[in-house]
Formats: structure tokens, sequence, C-alpha cells
């Protein structure tokens, strides 16, 4: 039973030194290859090669095993079994297990990893391979269980191996004891053949031992690698547990979100479904009605056709029995008298009748094509029936359209008509009304031509009965005017009887000299002049008091007014302020020469200002800071016959508005030569003349005229007593005083009751250029301003009494210059 034994393992495994190095280069062809379960069977076998080595040695103590071995050579029972224990402790049955743990762990492990990679790529599971998932599963589940039948099979298996080994090593060692204590004693060369086979038995004792240990190392690697596997397993069980809970989410969802496009899809189909079908019905409506009507006309034609066949039937089968009866008859006569010979007749009669029925199908042949042919012409009338009914259709839509929009355009048509003639209507009446307007217009036309003549008949007669008025209140006046006192001045006595629009007196009151027998010191002097305008009178009242004489001026009458009086007086201020006499009389020119526009009068003015200082003229539009003004020569040329006088080198400055106006009163202003006097802080010493020459024409009547509006404010009046001056001062006021005197001389002689009496105009400068502005064709007014205050009383006086000479003085006629 041993030979046995040992025969069977000795087959398997060919030698002792080989047996080691097949089994590791077996475990690690198999974690190589990862042989699939099947190969469970070649596994173990190749595992259980190791134990060989050991048979081997069976073997070989088998092989030298003595026929009979001494008693006392026999080992003892307990020495033998010293050392197994030993070596069973050392070769732990569990040992045995790790040499096949390893590759089947190895093997599953692998195996579940591609099962787990295969399961962890959701993208390439199919939506639905719920089947594969549970084949995976399936799998998986069958793996372990395989895995587990195989380890547990595999522990088995080597436990069995290692004990059978251990238990032959322990025979073979029992077997050797007892060899040793039989044949020791036998003789030496046998104790040392025992002794070597000894000493070979414990080496491969100690060689079989590190075997174990290394596959004890090998089997701790292996089972770490299996807890490995397992927790990858677990964790693979997790993953596929989880995939497949989302799987079913997701096929969940899925199938939600199929459920809810079916029910989408399946309403939308419904109601196009619905759609369709209500379509369909009209559609089908409307054909069926076509159909009945098509089938009407058709069944109508195929009746007409089908008599006519029938009737043709009728004819033809009439015919044909007829020939058939007369053939027949002919037939049966001709068999009656032909009989039995007469089979050839009978044959041609036959042939005959075939003939006859060949042209009769002959004849049926075409009416079938005309039948064809009506059919088909029919099918074509349908069609081109359906055509013309579609056609039809659309026209009427259309002219259904037209007609809406033709009678929309009707009913405009009507509406515009109807605005067309209540247009023509309203023409018609606005024609009629302009008719009526323009003759309106040419009889206003006329009227205002008519107004217009009386009107320049009655502007001229205006100014005739202007100038005559003028005339009558005489061609030189005098306004006496008194300012007010001013700051801590003494009012002298002054008296004005006669308060109001008509006041001409004024009484000055002076001490010492009244009646004694009045007792009254004060003696009164009396003066009455045109006007008295007393202090409280401003310039716009006295103003239109003189804007008569302006009117003359406009009227083509020279106008000179002046201002005289002593030093303080106001004459400036009557005749240059702001509110004076010169800003006022030019304002009203324009504004009357704007009125009379309407009347052909166009007016343009032009002014001059000089002033007479020292007997010499200045050009008060000239700047003093220009030496020109002093090189030039200032001469005064008249002409008799035009009545004009004019200043050569003098600068004519146009005045077209009130502003140009205000320029050149600021500029004289400034020119204006002034000096300081003992009389007046500030006192002028010169004559100021400023020249307004007018120039009118009436487009209408052709009428011009030209006149010259003198505004002159006079140098002071204060005699040389008074005055106290001195030098030039003194000079200045002889100067002055010399053409006062002049001035006085000019008007007394004007006043003169002979015709002819010589005019003094040339012993002054001033009289010399107001030649053609005082007496002849000239109206002058003279204000003659006195000081209110006691300390001028004297002066006052003598004002007042050169002024009452100069209002003495009557003129005559003035002549006014019209072309
Ligand atoms: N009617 C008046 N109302 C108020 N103030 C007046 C009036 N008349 C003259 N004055 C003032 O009296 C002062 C002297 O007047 P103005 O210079 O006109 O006198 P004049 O006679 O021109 O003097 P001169 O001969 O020196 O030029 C000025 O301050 C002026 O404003």
């Amino acid at each position: 039973m041993e030979e046995n034994r040992s025969t069977g393992l000795q087959s398997r495994i060919p030698t002792p030194t080989k047996s080691l190095s097949p089994a590791r280069n077996g475990i690690k062809e198999f974690n190589s290859h990862i042989p699939p379960p099947s190969v469970k069977t070649n596994l173990s076998s190749r595992i259980l090669k190791p134990r060989a080595s050991l048979s081997t040695l069976n073997n070989e103590a088998n092989l030298i095993k003595p026929t009979k071995l001494p008693s006392k050579m026999a080992p003892p029972a307990s020495a033998g079994r010293t050392s197994l224990p030993a070596m069973k402790t050392r070769v732990p049955a569990s040992s045995g297990r790790s040499n096949v743990s390893r590759p089947m762990g190895s093997s599953m492990y692998k195996r579940s990893v591609s099962a787990s990679s295969h399961l962890q790529k959701p993208a390439s599971v199919p939506p639905t391979s719920r089947s594969s998932m549970d084949e995976t599963k399936s799998f998986s589940d069958e793996s372990m269980t395989t895995y587990s039948d195989d380890r547990a099979e595999l522990s088995s298996s080597v436990d069995n191996s290692t004990e059978a080994r251990l238990r032959s090593i322990e025979l073979a060692y029992a077997n050797l004891s007892e060899k040793v204590l039989q044949t020791s004693t036998q003789s030496p060369d046998v104790k040392d053949f025992f002794s070597q086979r000894t000493q070979m038995l414990e080496e491969s004792l100690q060689n079989e031992r590190n075997r174990s240990l290394s596959l004890q190392n090998d089997y701790s690697t292996l089972l770490r690698e299996v807890a490995e596997h397992e927790a990858n397993q677990i964790f693979s069980k997790k993953q596929i547990e989880n995939l497949k809970e989302a799987l079913e989410g997701a096929e969940r969802e899925h199938h939600r979100q199929i459920e809810d496009m079916e029910v989408n899809h399946a309403r939308v189909l419904e109601n196009e479904c619905y759609l369709y079908q209500q379509k369909q019905q009209e559609q089908e409506l409307f054909y069926s009605e076509e159909h009945n009507n098509l089938q009407l006309q058709s069944k109508q034609r195929m009746e007409e056709i089908e008599n006519h066949y029938e009737q043709l039937m009728k004819n033809v089968s009439a015919e044909h029995e007829t020939m058939v009866k007369n053939v027949t008859e002919e037939k049966d006569a001709f068999i009656k008298k032909v009989q039995e010979g007469a089979s050839l007749a009978l044959k041609k009669t036959t042939e005959k009748h075939e003939v006859a029925i060949k042209e009769l199908e002959a004849r049926i042949k075409p009416l079938e094509e005309s039948r064809d042919n009506l059919a088909s012409e029919l099918e074509q009338t349908q069609n081109s029936l359906k055509l013309q009914k579609e056609t039809s259709t659309f026209l009427q839509a259309n002219l259904d359209e037209r007609s809406t929009a033709l009678l929309n355009s009707e009913s405009r048509c009507r509406s515009l008509e109807n605005t067309v003639v209540e247009l023509e209507q309203k023409n018609q009446n606005l024609q009629n009304r302009l008719s009526e307007v323009e003759s309106l217009l040419d009889a206003s036309n006329s009227d205002k031509q008519t107004l217009i003549n009386k009107l320049l008949k009655e502007e001229s007669m205006r100014r005739k009965l202007h100038n005559t008025i003028q005339e009558l209140k005489g061609n030189i006046r005098v306004f006496c005017r008194v300012r007010p006192c001013m700051g801590d001045e003494k009012p002298a006595e002054i008296n004005y009887p006669g308060q109001g629009e008509e006041a001409n007196e004024i009484e000055v009151l002076t001490e010492g000299t009244g009646s004694s027998l009045t007792g009254n010191s004060l003696k009164k002097y009396p003066f009455k002049f045109d006007r008295v305008f007393a202090p409280d009178i401003n310039n716009e009242e006295i103003f239109e008091e003189i804007s008569q004489l302006i009117q003359s001026a406009m009227d083509g009458y020279n106008v000179c007014i002046f201002a005289y009086g002593q030093t303080g007086s106001g004459k400036t201020y009557t005749m240059s302020s702001p509110t004076g006499m010169i800003p006022c009389a030019v304002q009203m020119i324009y504004n009357r020469a704007f009125g009379l526009r309407e009347r052909g009068w166009e007016y343009r003015m032009e002014g001059q200002f000089l002033e007479i200082y020292n007997e010499s003229i200045k050009d008060l539009l000239v700047s003093n800071s220009n030496d020109d003004n002093d090189k030039k020569k200032y001469e005064i040329y008249h002409d008799a016959k035009e009545g004009k006088t004019w200043v050569t080198n003098l600068a004519r400055e146009p005045l077209e508005n009130s502003e140009q106006v205000s320029w050149l009163l600021e500029q004289s202003a400034k020119n204006r030569f002034v000096a300081a006097t003992n009389a007046n802080e500030h006192s002028s010493r010169s004559h100021s003349v400023f020249m307004l020459h007018i120039q009118g024409i009436n487009h209408l009547t052709g009428e011009r005229c030209h006149s010259t509006l003198n505004l002159i404010d006079l140098a002071g009046s204060e005699r040389l007593s008074h005055s106290q001056s001195t030098g030039d001062r003194l000079k200045e006021t002889q100067a002055i005083n010399k053409s006062l005197s002049c001035l006085g001389d000019v008007i007394h002689a004007l006043g003169g009751e002979k015709e002819g009496t010589y005019v003094p105009y040339r012993n002054s400068k001033l009289t010399n250029l107001l030649q053609h502005s005082l007496g002849g064709n000239s109206k002058t007014l003279m204000f003659v301003n006195v000081s209110p205050v006691q300390q001028h009383v004297s002066e006052t006086l003598c004002s007042l009494r050169f002024a009452t000479k100069v209002n003495n003085t009557h003129i005559g006629t003035a002549r006014r210059v019209m072309k």
C-alpha cells in the first residue's frame, strides 16, 4: 500500500530538487494569466506539487529501506515523536491554505474588478439594460459564491495534503529511526549511511520548514489582498447598488417623462385629429356634395349614354334580329327550297351572317369606343368642373372682398362728393362774399381817396390856420420861467398873479423903494409876458406850450427858441437837460413825422451843435482834444433866396432816433466850455446853439418843405459890476454882453414899424448865425430864466426888463418856405 502511494506521488513529482520552484512558478503563472474558476483543479494540482518533495523522500526511503532492520536500531516511539510535534507546530495547517488562497483570491479579485470597472461606466450602460444589471449582479454573487467555495475547498485540500505530508515524514522518520537502531549495531558503514541519510532528512526537513515559512508569508500577503479585494468588492457592491438605484430613478424619471410626453403628444394628436377630422368632415361634406353633383351629372350623362347605347343596341339587335330572322327565314326558305343539297348555300349564308355579325360588331366597337371616350371625357369634365369650382370659390371670395371695398369706396366717394358740394357751396359763398368785400373795398378806397384828399386839404388848411394862430400870438414870444430855490438860497419876493394855464404875470418885490404913503417899504416890479412859469412848473408842462412852435418848424417855418438869463438861472436845465426842450422837440418831431407818413410826408433830420465863445465858433460835436477843431475855420454863409444859413466845416449828424439825439447832447455837453466864476460855481461862458435841420417831402402831393429849428442856450447875462470879472473872464463877459446886446438890437430892429429897416445881424456871431431864424419867415420864442434868490433880484429885474423889450417887439408876418 505504501508502495502504491509512493508510486502515485512519484509519477506527479519527478525530482525532489525541483519540487518547490514549480509550485512558485505555478503561482506566478496563475497570477499573470488569471485563469477562470474552472481551472481550480489544475491549480490545486499545481499547488499540491510541493508535497512531492516529501513523497520523494518517502520513495527514496523506501528505495533504501532494508528488507529487515535490527530491532535495536528501531528508535523509540517517543524519540521519533519528539521531533514531530515541533514540526507540526512550525507548519500549521493554515499555512497550507495560504498556498491556494492567493491564486484564487487574485483571480476573483481581477474578475470582480473587471466587472466593477464595467459597471462604473453608467454611460456605457444602456438605460433599459436592467437585465444586464441583473446579470452583472448575479454574476458578482455567483463569483462570490464560487470564490468562497473554491477557497474552502482549497483550504481543506491544503490542510489534507500538509497533514499527509507530515504524516509521511513522520512515518519516514520513524522508519529511518527504526532502521538506524536496527543497523547501527550491525556495521559502522550502515551506521554512517544512516547518519548521512538522517542528516539529509534533517536538511530536507529544514528546507521544508523554510518553504513553509515562505508559504506562510505568501499566505499573509494573500490574506491582505483578499481583505482589500473584499473591501473593493463591498465598495463595488455599494456602487452597483447606488448605480442601480440611480438607474432605476433615471428609468422612473425617463418613464415619467415618456408618459408626460405621450400624454402631451396624445393631447396634441387628439387636437390635431379633432381639427383634422373637422377639416376632413368639411372636406368630405364638400366633396360629397361635389361628388353627388358630379355623380348626378355623371349619372345623367351615363343614363344618356346608356340610353343612347341601349337605343343603338336595340337598333342593332333589331337589325340583327331582323337580319337573323331574315337569314333564318332565308335559311329556312333555302332549307325548304334546297333542303339537303343546300349546305354550301347555307354555309355561304352563314358566312354572310357572320360577316353581318362582324359588321355589326364593327359598328358596336366604335360605339363602345365612343362610350369609353365619353367616360374619359366625363372624367375630364368632372376634373375640370372641380377646378372650375375651386377657381369659382376663390373668385367668389375675391369678388366678395372687392365688392365690400367697392361699397366702401362708393360710400367714401359719396361722402367726398357731398363734401365737394359743400365746399363748392362754401366757395361760392366766399366768392360772393369776396365780390361784396371787393366792391366794399373799392368803395372804401374811393372813400379813402376822398378822405385823403379831404385830409390833405384839411392838413393844408390846418397849417394855414396854425400859422395864423401863431402869427396872432406873435412871431416873437417871451416865456418867463423862475427856477425853484435850492439849498439855503434865500428866496426873493416874487408873486405870480393869475395862476393857471393863462398865467402871464410876475411881480418882483424889492426892499426900500416902496411908497411912503402906504408905508410899504417894498417896491413892486410887475412884468407881463406871453407865459410865466412859476418854479413848480416842470419841463413837460412848458414843452406843451412850445410844441406849437415845433409843429410850425415841421410845417416849414424857421423857429428859434433861446434861453436868456443870468448864470445859474436854469437856462441849460430848460434847454438841454434830459427833459429839456431839445430832446422833447426832437422826440415830438419823430412822433409827428411817423404820424404824417400816412398823409404822404417823409421827414429827414440832421443836427449840428456849436458854441460861440468870445465871438468865435466852435463845433461841439468835435472833441476838445482834437487840435483840428481849433484850426478849422467856421465861417457863416447865407442863402438869401433859399433863406438858408450854413457854417463851413461844421459837423452835421443825421438824427434818425432818440438814441442819436442823446449821444449828440452828451457829446456837446462834454465839449462845451465851462469855467468857474464868482457868480456861479460852474457857469457856461458861451452861447450854445443846437440846429435841427428838418426836410419834409410829401409823396402824395409832391410838396416839399425845409426849416431849421434853433434851440439856443445863451451865456449868462450878468452885469460886469455884479460878476466882478477880471482878465479873461472880463473879456468873456464883455463879449457875452455885446452879443446879447446885439441880439436885443436885432430884435428891436425887427420890431421897427418901417419896412426895410436895417437889422444889424452882422454885429455879432450870434445874430449873424440867426439871421434867417429871427424875423422874416421865422418864429421866435425867448425863455427868460430868472433866479428866485433874493441875492439875484437886481439881475432878475435886468433880465425881465430885457425880456419885456423883446416881448414888446412885433415882428412881421412869417413867410413859409415852400416849393
Ligand atoms: N426848473 C428847475 N428845477 C429844478 N432845478 C433847476 C431848475 N432850473 C435850474 N435848476 C438847477 O439850477 C442849477 C443851475 O441851473 P443851470 O445850470 O441850468 O443854469 P444856467 O442858467 O444854465 O447857468 P449858466 O449860465 O452858468 O449855464 C442847476 O443845478 C440846475 O439843475
